[in-house]
């Protein structure tokens, strides 16, 4: 199936920035603390950028992006080298790098820019802000002098650029900007620097430049799709510029928005295929056709750790090369989101590490299917097999579990009683105070406890003496919680590094890796679980602490556990089947841990669903499957538990207003509410039925805030809420801060929560 009518080639659009070895991380964090000085940067940001160049080129890549290396993101990198510091963050005379790093960490007397998820990924970037009169202006060089690096090489680089309309859309109006103003009035401003720095590319050689427009793939208005109509009409008439090639990923536009992208005056468009869906879609791009256009098919996934199925690839590739003059063979995304190297991870089982590809795996298959394209099939003959021999396999699968799913009945996702009556037998079971006083689970993770368990893992420190200091530290966070008379007091996961790590190592079907590290916002890496199998409880999770802490105290202590929906949310999750079916899977294994804890004398019981609001789909039109499918797995986690057991849940505030009736659906008896400070949105509160927890302080804030500021947060959630349904409680757990922050914040709150209850005793 050799094709001679379309001319192929292979490239990625960006590879890891932290390095195989966080070494991205370290030399920043050093630089930071004053350990490195900004020439020792600048060597190993330099070298990391060039090793990657020379890497990728050896792989066999046609074409090797330049410019996507960050010292924190990208989108940030875009502000900066188009002018838009916010006045708060300018300093004559300051070192522009000082400069940067403040606008992304803050400053005594200027907070950080904010920073929010990247689309629906886990990765984070910083909010650019833009008013009316924030100066716009090309003001740096850098995705020209990085060019130049692979020019210096001998290496074919394409400079890659954050579109200036994506980079509008996730940008925020200045606080002083006018009502009514969008950063998107300043588009001309941003087109003209934009179309400078196309000639300075061009001028140094590059043949073509890449601009990511993942907005893309979002809900667009028409105003909107207008804009890039307008922006790149005016970019292609640039006098002197490269070739122009817009790139979409995470998701494929909807109708419209392919309509408007395959309509640009531009070379190449690229869509990202590799997703579920993958075999509808060049349909649709054929329905819109291309116009004469380059195709820059993403075919291998950016955002997972799956090996690509190479023979289905092939084919959709094949396909799509019928539809274009050239195709252009691509990931789907940036691998920004998938760990290095898999060949480091020697302690994965072999069965498991032959249907895995990490970035560098990626790139191989990436340059694989542009060759089986070219030269046809015999010609990748043995990636092709190492393929099947994956694809074709189907995952073992545990009878035991799969029986039990299929006999679950709607019964099974409904909680004994209706909460009515639950909150009276509640009431009766616990004897709560009005406006009872909790945390959300975690309490600092003290340098001694990080020891412990660095001894434990290297053996230095007995199985039985790291229980031990465990168990110490239990005592002494269930101590001070009585010490501070709060009502509902929690354990305080000293036995956890991660709410989503720890239960990733206790159940079957998860594997955990030794090297795996995906950036998740500057230099801040998580290393994702894999979700490979079936998932199954070989035994009981968290019963142990929690009911050693219960058995410490008369006051309820409330188990903790992480939900199945975000154990998922922050995990690589297998896509050979529904992720709704291996959500329910993690859901019966919860289900039976809620079991033990009850068993174990556990009255109250919390489910963190912090990734449930996080991973509502970008576009509207697939936001009902997916609320429906997560709603259910929380259901048949929690619903097995009698109806005198108080169910918590904890979620974050982002999008509440969006969500709020799912968020009802889950029928839990308390949810605690991250962020809850925007006032505006706290309308969405008063449409919950059940207790709420409005999150009265900041976790995240050093400051410790006062008995007024928390105490007026209360009132406020008085607005919205009977004064029955109202809890206080931190708004997130406090593992990242210190003692020396915690005590008095909750000091400070647990006053607070008396003042208005003495309130509203007195009407
Ligand atoms: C990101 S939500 C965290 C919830 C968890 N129970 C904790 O307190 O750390
Ligand atoms: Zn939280």
């Amino acid at each position: 199936m050799t094709t001679d009518r379309a001319t192929v080639s292979a490239t990625t659009l960006d590879y890891p920035r932290i390095g195989p070895n966080r070494e991205l991380k370290r030399v920043i964090e050093g630089f930071w603390a004053g350990r490195v000085s900004a020439t020792d940067l600048d060597e190993t940001t330099t070298r990391l950028r060039l090793d990657t160049l020379t890497e990728l080129h050896q792989a066999g890549l046609d074409e090797v992006p330049t410019g996507t290396q960050s010292r924190y993101d990208h989108v940030l990198d875009t502000a900066v080298l188009l002018g838009a510091v916010p006045p708060r963050h300018v300093r004559a005379g300051e070192d522009p790098l000082d400069t940067y790093f403040a606008m992304a960490r803050g400053r005594p007397e200027a907070p950080a820019l904010e920073m929010t998820k990247w689309f629906g990924t886990n990765y984070h970037y910083l909010v650019p802000e833009i008013g009316p009169d924030t100066p716009i202006a090309l003001r740096g060089d850098q995705p020209v002098r990085q060019y130049r690096e692979a020019v210096e090489l001998g290496i074919p680089g394409r400079p890659v650029l954050l579109g200036p309309v994506t980079f509008l859309l996730l940008s925020a109006a200045a606080a002083d900007a006018p009502a009514g103003f969008d950063p998107l009035d300043r588009l001309d401003d941003v087109l003209a620097a934009y179309r400078e720095l196309l000639g300075q590319l061009k001028a140094a050689g590059a043949g073509t430049v890449q601009l990511d427009e993942p907005s893309l793939v979002t809900d667009l208005s028409q105003a909107q799709l207008d804009a890039f109509t307008r922006a790149y009409a005016y970019l292609a008439e640039s006098p002197a510029r490269p070739e122009l090639w817009v790139q979409t990923y995470y998701g494929f536009p909807a109708p419209a928005a392919l309509g408007t992208l395959a309509g640009l005056p531009v070379h190449t468009v690229g869509l990202d295929f590799s997703g579920a869906a993958g075999e509808d879609l060049p349909a649709a791009v054929g329905e819109v056709g291309l116009r004469g256009k380059r195709l820059a098919a993403g075919l291998v996934d950016g955002r997972n750790v799956w090996r690509t199925d190479l023979r289905r690839a092939l084919a959709t590739a094949t396909v799509l090369a019928g539809m274009a003059a050239e195709v252009v063979v691509t990931a789907g995304s940036p691998l920004l989101h998938v760990p290095v190297d898999l060949a480091v991870e020697d302690e994965l089982p072999a069965e498991l590490v032959r249907r895995l590809a990490f970035a560098k795996q990626k790139v191989a298959e990436v340059v694989a299917i542009a060759r089986g394209l070219r030269e046809g099939t015999p010609a990748i003959a043995e990636q092709l097999a190492a393929s099947d021999l994956v694809h074709r396999t189907p995952v073992r699968q545990d009878t035991v579990l799969r029986a039990r799913i299929a006999g679950l009945s709607e019964q099974d996702e409904l909680r004994p009683a209706p909460a009515e009556e639950r909150f009276v037998l509640q009431q009766k079971e616990l004897g709560l105070p009005r406006l009872p006083t909790t945390t959300i689970g975690s309490f600092p993770q003290t340098g001694e406890l990080r020891r412990a368990r660095a001894g434990h893992r290297t053996g230095e420190l007995s199985a039985a003496d790291y229980h031990a200091v465990l168990r110490a530290e239990v005592d002494k966070v269930v101590a001070l919680q009585e010490e501070l008379d709060l009502d509902v007091l929690v354990h305080g996961e000293p036995e956890r590094t991660d709410m989503v790590e720890y239960f990733a190592e206790k159940l079957a079907g998860f594997a955990v890796t030794k090297l795996g590290w995906v950036q998740s916002y500057g230099t801040r890496c998580a290393r994702p679980p894999i979700v490979h199998g079936d998932v199954t409880r070989p035994e009981p999770m968290t019963v142990e602490y929690s009911a050693y802490a219960q058995s410490r105290t008369t006051r309820p202590v409330k188990g903790m556990l992480t939900g199945p929906v975000t154990l998922l949310q922050w995990a690589f999750v297998r896509i050979d089947q529904p992720r709704a079916d291996t959500a329910n899977q993690v859901a019966l294994a919860l289900r039976d841990e809620v079991a033990d804890l009850e068993a174990a004398g556990l009255r109250v019981i919390q489910v963190d669903e912090p990734g449930l609001l996080e991973g509502v789909p970008l576009r509207a039109e697939h936001r009902a499957d997916y609320l429906k499918w997560s709603v259910r797995s929380f259901r048949l986690a929690t619903a097995g538990a009698k109806a005198a057991t108080q169910v918590h849940t904890h979620v974050c505030y982002a999008e509440l207003a969006t969500v709020v009736e799912a968020v009802r659906e889950l029928d839990v008896d308390v949810i605690s509410i991250e962020s809850a400070r925007s006032g505006g949105a706290a309308e969405a509160v008063g449409a919950l039925t059940s207790g709420v927890g409005p999150g009265v302080f900041d976790v995240h804030s050093p400051v410790v805030p006062e008995v007024a500021e928390q105490a007026a947060q209360l009132r406020r959630a008085l607005r919205w809420l009977p004064a029955e349904r109202v809890w206080v409680n931190p708004d997130c757990g406090l593992k990242t801060r210190g003692y020396a922050e915690v005590e008095p914040a909750l000091r400070v709150m647990v006053e607070a929560a008396r003042t208005v209850r003495a309130e509203i005793d007195n009407g």
